[in-house]
């Protein structure tokens, strides 16, 4: 096999695919699966009886553990601006987050549960510029903890994918106020390339 790429790069793009093989051998949607698995295996996030809300759910990969661990003892709640092929045990509602509407259709599938974890891997689509990317990407993080601090139980938990950056510390900083432990967590299956990291906020403080 021709190697254009410096080993450690080859190493890196041959991890990547075994994550792309596995999911399509395990039956999930997408690699991004095994990111929430790996978080909750170390985090120990989803629990039986729980209500979850999934942001930024579309092609279903994470949504796809969620009703998994579940085993249809919870509720699931996802959203995405794009389309999602139905999963069994998830309600999906369709929209863009940023739009007010969006948010009181999710509010009323809530139909005032007290929510146990909201999960957020949304993502703008990215145009290369980040002084662009950057602060979209950060708009819809403050959005999912928003609507995290609205719905969350007290003691309930909150991951949200996070591109290092322009205003990742006062983030930071603000996920901090409102929960008792806060982690950064860089899953195996993310890209090492990628600035993406996870914020894992445990113990919500109403
Ligand atoms: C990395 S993908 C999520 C993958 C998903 N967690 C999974 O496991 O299949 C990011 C998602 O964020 C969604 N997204 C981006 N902007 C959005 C917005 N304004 N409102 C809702 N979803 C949005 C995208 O459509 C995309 O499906």
């Amino acid at each position: 096999m021709a190697r254009s790429k410096t080993s450690a790069g080859w190493l890196k793009e041959h991890v990547d695919d075994q994550y792309v093989q596995m999911a399509q051998q395990d039956g999930y949607r997408t690699r991004a699966s095994y990111k929430l698995l790996e978080l909750d295996e170390k985090d120990k996030l989803l629990q039986p009886g729980a209500t979850v809300l999934d942001l930024g759910s579309a092609p279903g990969g994470w949504s796809q553990v969620v009703a998994q661990q579940l085993d249809g003892n919870g509720v699931v709640i996802a959203s995405d601006i794009l389309p999602m092929d139905n999963i069994a045990d998830v309600t999906f509602i369709q929209g863009d987050f940023t739009e007010e509407s969006v948010f009181d259709e999710i509010m009323a599938a809530i139909d005032g549960r007290p929510v146990d974890l909201v999960i957020s891997d949304m993502a703008p689509n990215m145009s290369g510029m980040s002084s662009i990317d950057q602060p979209g990407a950060m708009y819809l993080v403050e959005l999912a903890l928003d609507m995290a601090r609205q719905t969350l139980k007290p003691g309930g938990n909150f991951v949200a994918k996070v591109f290092q950056g322009e205003g990742f510390d006062e983030y930071l900083a603000d996920v901090r106020q409102s929960f008792s432990k806060v982690l950064i967590r860089k899953p195996k299956a993310s890209r090492a390339r990628s600035r993406e990291v996870y914020i894992v906020g445990k113990g919500f403080r109403a």
